[in-house]
């Protein structure tokens, strides 16, 4: 079921991400015991799960928890006078296998985020470039990513699956980042929560979610996680 390494980092066939933004407010504690709950649903599943925390607690996750890990966003800065950046060095050292870039809450321009590309692909960082529809999806393709995902804005946090509200976005972006750039991988995001949300999603064409209020925000979000693998 899994291919093999891309830029020294696992590529599978499913993946799911799972972005826990600034939901878990005070104790990183919080962010590992999702994470296990993540490891756990994985193991059990086969299919791929990663987490995304805070810049704060991808160490703790990553050296508590045996599970990928994501930063949230990363800027392109090198080693240098430059404060207050997410330098890509120091999140893969911090044990992070990858970025998201450009997600819809930390937009870049997009020179930002070809050079944000490059700079997790120096540091060995798998990257997923976040977009809100198909011609963004295809501009995204051109710079060579691992991952492409689609996320309209206005269904984000909504609980309205984009597989059902907007197949569309879902299907045109498979469509173009293939002409574009056949090896990027398509994601998609936004009110997807449940068994049925991912098995849609797949069937659009994509390869996996990116996801988070409706696993972060449930009452056990190892139970949801369970939903969520248990159609495939
Ligand atoms: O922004 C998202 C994931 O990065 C999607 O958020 P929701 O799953 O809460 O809609």
């Amino acid at each position: 079921m899994h291919t093999p390494f891309s830029g020294g980092v696992k590529i599978s066939s499913i993946l799911i991400v799972l972005n826990l933004k600034t939901y878990l407010e005070g104790t990183g504690e919080n962010s590992v015991r999702i994470a296990q709950a993540c490891k756990d649903v994985a193991d059990d599943s086969g299919i791929d799960i990663a987490v995304a925390p805070q810049f704060c607690d991808i160490y703790r996750v990553a050296s508590q928890v045996d599970i990928p890990v994501y930063s949230q966003h990363l800027d392109s800065v090198g080693a240098g006078s430059f404060t207050g950046h997410a330098f890509s060095r120091c999140i893969k050292d911090a044990g992070a296998v990858g970025t998201l870039i450009n997600h819809s809450e930390r937009r870049l321009t997009l020179a930002e985020i070809d050079a944000s590309v490059q700079a997790a692909k120096k540091s060995g960082l798998a990257t997923i470039v976040c977009t809100n529809n198909v011609p963004t999806s295809a501009a995204a393709a051109a710079l060579s990513p691992d991952y492409v995902a689609v996320e309209p804005p206005e269904l984000i946090g909504s609980g309205i699956p984009v597989s059902k509200a907007d197949p569309a976005v879902v299907t045109g972006s498979v469509e173009a980042i293939l002409k574009v750039n056949p090896a990027v991988k398509v994601l998609c995001g936004a009110g997807i929560s449940k068994g049925e949300d991912l098995a849609a999603a797949l069937e659009l064409g994509s390869v996996g979610v990116l996801l988070a209020s409706g696993i972060v925000k449930a009452a056990s979000p190892k139970a949801a996680l369970e939903d969520l693998v248990s159609k495939i």
